[in-house]
């Protein structure tokens, strides 16, 4: 049994669980061996004990003796799930007190991901203001990190708009909400630190309208840089994500405060901005288009001049035109912000509280975990079931073996590297801090130890979906750089270039996710995070594996890309006849592994194909000068209907071929190009007129198949009526 010293303190109103000043009581072999193996992580553990008690020391609010371990909790149902961690509603027994555990698993993440993690934690522990979420402590067991918060019976406001307001809140509300919200940034810049993740589905509200600025999963410290206020890794979810931030550029606590103004639109029209476009496109459209501004009039809300000021003064593409969090806060647009409790009467009165809600579903897209952890919290089924049965809510002790998802692939969710077997070690330790010693919203917040690991990056990929069997079955994925399974997991590296390139002319998967491989100009970026709308999206073409490609559009799945009953081939036609005489091949077998749009067949269509040409070709005496498969038709092989009928589904496959062909043109009309992409773009026209080409050829082979279909036609007549 693991067991973490540390105590709740219900002194000066509020729990606070912290870890104890005494050294932490491992009971896990695992934890305890890993902890003398790693003589790094045994020092940082070491050094937060003497943090935790120089702060226990200094605060009068820490008992200094009870000793708490998980069996104090209970835990009760999922209540969300982010894009890496699921988040349970729990109740802290000795204090009958409801709390949020947010339970991470740490086989995520790499060594440095997960000391950067620690990091994170602990300034969320140590962030102590009324607007923003704070935590009572965090500690570890075999593989995972939980972290207890304060329970936010209302959820996020992303929940509150997925709820009762589809559309949007109206201007009171937002202006209530954002002020509490951007008191809470404030406080963060002026402690030196980036959110960089501020979004709608971060923005937690309680039952009393309180609003609180949550996950810190991506907050940096700005201290960490050794540059003090500069960063440059590329964090951030896209649809919410500042420009500077996207092109990698150094960027600072501004790129906050332009995820703020996207926010506030998010919040008057209940999406964000280019929420519906795939995460590549949101990048091209951030970059080259304006920034997106507040349309006043929606279909249920109108709003005033101020509060499109105000979102157009966060949405300057200069970082330096942005105004600071406190500046804003002076904005005329908050003037008419109440106080918490209105939103309690008049924005969520009618909202159930999240526990009344149904249950979360998972995504669909989960890892199998192939822990073996002795025990876990639920899953979503256990949880049902418990509750199906009307019975008392599950202890982590009673479903053992049943582990919380590991990660939802799919996009806009995180895609890490599997940690190497050092890493696991590392997830074993025991870690835990306290809350800060100060009271007060102005005191700093403890600097970030100076070494800088990879951030918990947030998208920037395209729309890919990576198969997560893939991962699943690829324990060892990362552990070589061409391991086959790491190709198949498509490991995003984020650098925009190799976006733009890789998606569109690698053969490889286009974007890789590699920390040795993928280091964008020394930067390194690791995951695809995006909100909880992206979940449910599904990317219109998925990101072309090396090994697998993905299948074709649904509707055209049932037709095969390659017509090999064709032998009238042009010479540079792109859909390639496989069974054509004539066709070149070479540059079609190029265009069809360019990015994406893997023109493949379908295998079994093209088998049965074959072997029909085959039969076909010797027999048929109606071979015209262009023949194919169709003019190839055995007489007396075949009924005349039977002839018709394969005649009809040649051209329904020509016009579908075709009209494939128009799409992906059409996929092709992005934003026009700046100067610093224009080889980019060169190589897109060049993409784009290829293709034109090839449809131009199609066509012209459409056409020759008419012809062809035609004189069959009239041979069948005249066979009819000899
Ligand atoms: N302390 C809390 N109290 C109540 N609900 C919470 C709490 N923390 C999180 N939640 C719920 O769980 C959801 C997931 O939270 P989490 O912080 O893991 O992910 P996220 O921020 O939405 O996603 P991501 O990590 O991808 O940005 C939230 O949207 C919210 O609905």
């Amino acid at each position: 049994m693991f067991t973490v010293n540390g105590q709740f303190d219900h002194n000066g109103g509020g729990d606070v669980y912290s870890s104890s000043p005494k050294p932490i009581l491992v009971n896990s072999p695992t934890l305890s061996t890993s902890i003398l193996q790693h003589s790094d992580s045994k020092k940082t553990v070491d050094s937060l004990k003497v943090n935790l008690q120089s702060n226990a020391e200094g605060s009068a609010e820490l008992p200094q003796s009870s000793q708490t371990n998980m069996d104090d909790f209970e835990i009760k149902q999922p209540i969300g799930y982010g894009s890496s961690a699921m988040v349970y509603s729990a109740v802290y027994l000795p204090h009958n007190k409801r709390v949020a555990i947010k339970v991470i698993d740490l086989d995520m993440f790499e060594r440095n991901q997960i000391d950067e993690l620690r990091r994170e934690t602990a300034l969320m522990a140590l962030s102590k203001h009324p607007h923003v979420l704070r935590v009572y402590g965090s500690f570890v067991h075999g593989s995972k990190l939980y972290i207890v918060t304060p329970y936010m019976a209302v959820g996020s406001c992303l929940d509150i708009m997925k709820l009762s307001f589809p559309d949007g809140l109206d201007e009171i509300s937002i202006a209530t909400i954002l002020k509490q919200a951007l008191e809470g940034l404030a406080y963060l810049h002026k402690n030196g630190h980036i959110h960089r993740d501020v979004k709608a589905g971060n923005l937690l509200m309680d039952e009393d309208g309180s609003v609180l600025l949550a996950d810190f999963g991506v907050s940096s410290s700005l201290m960490e840089t050794g540059e003090r206020g500069v960063r440059k890794t590329f964090v951030g979810t896209p649809c919410w994500m500042a420009p500077e931030v996207m092109e990698q550029a150094d960027y600072d606590y501004k790129a906050d405060i332009w995820s703020f103004g996207i926010t506030a639109i998010e919040l008057a029209t209940g999406h964000a901005p280019f929420a519906k476009h795939p995460p590549l496109k949101v990048l091209m459209m951030t970059l080259n288009n304006d920034p997106p501004t507040l349309s006043r009039e929606t279909a249920t809300n109108k709003f005033s001049r101020t509060f499109k000021e105000m979102i157009d003064s966060c949405m300057c593409k200069d970082p330096a035109k942005r105004p600071p969090a406190d500046k804003l806060l002076l904005h005329p647009f908050f003037k008419q912000a109440k106080k918490p409790e209105w939103l309690a009467k008049h924005l969520i009165a009618d909202i159930p509280p999240i526990e009344s809600r149904p249950i979360k579903k998972f995504p669909q897209k989960q890892v199998a975990s192939s822990s073996t952890d002795e025990w876990d919290f639920n899953d979503e089924a256990a949880a049902a079931a418990a509750a199906a049965a009307g019975g008392p809510s599950t202890t982590y002790q009673q479903i053992p073996g049943l582990n919380p998802p590991k990660r939802h692939i799919s996009f806009g969710h995180v895609v890490v590297r599997k940690p190497s077997s050092s890493s696991q070690h590392h997830a074993s330790e025991s870690w835990s801090y306290s809350p800060s010693s100060f009271s007060d919203s102005n005191a700093p917040l403890v600097p970030s130890p100076p070494s800088m690991p990879p951030r918990k990056g947030r998208a920037l990929s395209d729309d890919f979906l990576i198969e997560e069997s893939r991962i699943a079955h690829s324990k060892h994925y990362n552990s070589h750089a061409g391991d086959e399974a790491t190709k198949q997991k498509g490991r995003f590296n984020l650098n925009r270039d190799r976006v733009r390139h890789g998606s569109l002319h690698e053969k490889a998967p286009s974007v890789t996710f590699s920390e040795e491989a993928g280091k964008p100009n020394g930067k390194l970026l690791y995951r695809t995070i995006s909100h909880e709308d992206n979940m449910n999206r599904k990317p219109r073409f998925n990101n072309t594996q090396q090994q697998s490609s993905p299948p074709p559009p649904a509707h055209l799945q049932a037709l095969p890309l390659s017509r090999n009953n064709s032998n009238v081939s042009s010479g540079t036609t792109a859909l390639t006849r496989e069974g054509s005489t004539h066709s070149k091949g070479g540059d079609m077998c190029e265009s069809r592994k360019i990015g994406r749009f893997e023109l493949t067949n379908n295998s079994e269509t093209t088998s049965r194909q074959h072997s029909y040409i085959e039969g076909s070709r010797d027999l048929s005496p109606y071979s015209t000068t262009h023949s194919s498969s169709s003019s190839s038709l055995a007489r007396g092989q075949r009924s005349i209907p039977a002839v018709y009928n394969q005649i009809n589904e040649l051209l329904r496959q020509n016009d579908s071929q075709k009209q494939l062909l128009t799409e992906l043109v059409g996929l092709f009309d992005l934003p026009r190009a700046t100067a610093d992409q224009t080889k980019s773009h060169q190589e897109l026209v060049t993409t784009i007129d290829s293709l034109e080409q090839q449809l131009q050829a199609f066509q012209r082979e459409n056409l020759l198949l008419q012809r062809e279909n035609e004189t069959m036609r009239k041979q069948i007549d005249q066979l009819k009526n000899p």
